[in-house]
């Protein structure tokens, strides 16, 4: 398992499970937020233009993300894997990664959903208090959650390599869970 895809809503843990896997894995984990968080910190062209984006809790346009999911993914330690948090974040996307890794004669492996009551996302996003953790950010991430996001889930069922896993256990419950869920299936 080397290319993997983590879906869930915000604060359904996929950065805490995705850091974990790629140490264990020794293959990078790829978070377009945490990218986008470092350009908006170094003040670069696609940091100013994401800004606005990401201070609203709106989805930044798949141009931008798009050249930055291409480029991360051409360098030389994702090509024995990776490991994808926070992309593909919408259909089109979704679709565009599809001809990235096709025009490379690749593919993922599997993709990952974290599923997570609305409630305890919402506790977990405000006690973490990153800058978009605020109420009504959180409520409006939520929203684009729903209508652009959550349509990956079944877009991947249909691809026949997701695999669901409960995220409202502890950390290390879901790790576990998380590895057994990969290793069946590896040897399905
Ligand atoms: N299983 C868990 N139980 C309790 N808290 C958790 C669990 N997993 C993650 N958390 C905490 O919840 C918060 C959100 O987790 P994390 O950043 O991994 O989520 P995420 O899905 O990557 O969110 P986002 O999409 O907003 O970046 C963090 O403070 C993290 O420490
Ligand atoms: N794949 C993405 N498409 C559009 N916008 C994105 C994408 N990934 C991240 N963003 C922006 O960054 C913030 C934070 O993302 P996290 O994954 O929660 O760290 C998100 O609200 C978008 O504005």
């Amino acid at each position: 398992m080397s290319r993997l895809i983590f879906i869930g809503p915000p604060g359904s843990g996929k950065g805490t499970q995705a850091a974990e896997l790629s140490k264990r894995e020794n293959i990078p984990h790829i978070s377009t937020g945490d990218i986008l968080r470092n350009s908006v910190q170094e003040q670069t062209k696609l940091g100013l233009e994401a800004k606005s984006y990401m201070d609203k809790g709106e989805l930044v346009p798949d141009r931008l993300v798009l050249d930055l999911v291409q480029e991360r993914l051409q360098q030389d330690d994702a090509q024995k894997g990776w490991i994808l948090d926070g992309f593909p974040r919408n259909t089109l996307q979704a679709e565009a990664l599809q001809q990235m890794l096709s025009s490379n004669n690749n593919d993922y492996d599997c993709a990952i959903f974290l599923d997570v009551p609305e409630e305890i996302l919402v506790e977990r996003l405000l006690g973490r208090g990153r800058a978009d953790d605020t109420t009504e950010t959180i409520r409006h991430r939520l929203k684009v959650y729903n209508e652009e996001t959550q349509p990956l889930i079944q877009f991947y069922r249909d691809g026949g390599k997701l695999k669901e896993v409960k995220g409202d256990r502890s950390v290390e419950q879901v790790t576990q869970d998380l590895q057994g869920a990969l290793a069946a299936s590896i040897s399905s």
